[in-house]
């Protein structure tokens, strides 16, 4: 695996395709556990959702078992509790094991830190919403995004908003090649709300709003967003009564927006698939990305890799790297733009790695 795996403060590994088992502790009084999915985390406590789908379905609120105080649980994980389990008022339950994780989105404070902390665990992909304009688009941060969920073996959407103020057209281009699924949304009658950019009060177009649903279902997503794209707009279209809160300063407390900076899972309404939102995350460091990972997110690119030399960083100036022999192999014309294209867009990708923050 290659990673620092017995790093106490996650407890894990990366979890492996091959199936090693996590070093949770089996512990047999705790047969009579009930399984949980972790939706919130804050300060020690942990909301569960129970019984998910069925009659009894419940939050419950729980702290974690003694066993597991070195442990690391995150939004997402599928946990194992005992003690009381009815979510009654004032109960508090106990988390006594972690299921094994399917994959588990990480950030480094920036660049160079070593220190790994685990944003969601078990997510499917990872929503980069981006406005189109105010503020202005950066790739720099929409390709180290990305690389984070290639990296994490998640998939990328990415979520243009305020179609109406500039065109998606060229964020398309760059993106599409690479397979990264694009959707586009607007507001309401197709103009900015009229509220002066208080809060979206006028609310999001229904069709784009269906269109990125549609994306959602039955999966796991985190959204991630630099402030102001309308990534709490969105959240509270797809699904209402999230109540994440939008626009600028909260008149009546003075402060800012967010006050909670952790992670939250909101179930999309017709209970199949779930919004992460991450109002603390604003950039994604990188220090925990091996090239490796992001290129198995592409069976083409990864295989056409195998001829490279030793430690091939596969970027433009790499010496005899076998990504540029692929091209060179391209059976027709058509094949050879294709491909072209597909490994600009891998290449400016993987470059944002080593790039500055923020460029
Ligand atoms: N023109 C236009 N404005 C929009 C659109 N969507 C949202 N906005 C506005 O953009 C501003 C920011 O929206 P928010 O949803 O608060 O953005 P956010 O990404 O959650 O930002 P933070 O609250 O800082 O996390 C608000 O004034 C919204 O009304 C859109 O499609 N078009
Ligand atoms: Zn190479």
């Amino acid at each position: 695996m290659g990673r620092r795996g017995g790093d106490e403060h996650e407890g894990f590994g990366r979890p492996s395709k091959r199936g090693s088992r996590p070093r949770t502790k089996q512990r047999p009084e705790h047969a009579d556990a009930v399984v949980g999915f972790v939706t919130g985390v804050d300060r020690g406590r942990y909301t569960l959702l129970l019984d998910e789908g069925l009659a009894d379905e419940r939050s419950v609120l729980a702290m974690k078992a003694r066993e597991l105080s070195r442990t690391r649980v995150v939004v997402g994980d599928r946990v194992d509790v005992v003690g009381d389990t009815t979510g009654d008022k004032d109960t508090l339950a106990r988390v006594v094991r972690i299921a094994e994780r399917t994959s588990v989105l990480r950030r480094t404070a920036d660049d160079t830190d070593p220190y790994e902390r685990i944003v969601v665990a078990n997510a499917d992909q990872l929503v980069i919403v981006t406005a189109l304009a105010q503020p202005e688009p950066r790739t720099g941060m929409i390709d180290r995004a990305a690389i984070a969920a290639y990296d994490a073996g998640m998939d990328v959407l990415l979520c243009l908003t305020k179609a109406d103020l500039a065109p998606a057209d060229e964020l398309r281009g760059l993106y599409e090649p690479l397979g990264v699924q694009v959707v586009v949304t607007s507001p309401a009658d197709g103009g900015a709300s009229d509220d002066g950019g208080a809060g979206g009060s006028r609310g999001l177009d229904a069709a784009s709003v269906e269109r990125v649903r549609e994306k959602l279902q039955g999966r796991v997503s985190v959204f991630l967003g630099h402030s102001g794209v309308g990534k709490s707009t969105l959240v509270n279209a797809l699904v209402p009564g999230a109540r994440r809160a939008t626009g600028h300063v909260n008149d009546v407390t003075g402060r800012g927006r967010h006050t909670s900076t952790s992670a939250v899972a909101l179930r999309l309404p017709d209970g199949d698939g779930w919004v992460v939102d991450t109002p603390g995350v604003r950039s994604l460091g990188l220090a925990h990305v091996e090239v490796d990972h992001v290129l198995a997110a592409f069976d083409d690119l990864h295989d056409a890799a195998q001829d490279c030399p030793r430690g091939c960083t596969h970027l433009t100036d790499a010496p005899d790297c076998a990504l540029d022999e692929w091209i060179e192999a391209s059976p027709d014309a058509d094949t050879r733009a294709t491909r072209e294209a597909r490994l600009a867009s891998f290449r400016r990708v993987l470059a944002s790695r080593t790039a500055s923050v923020g460029a």
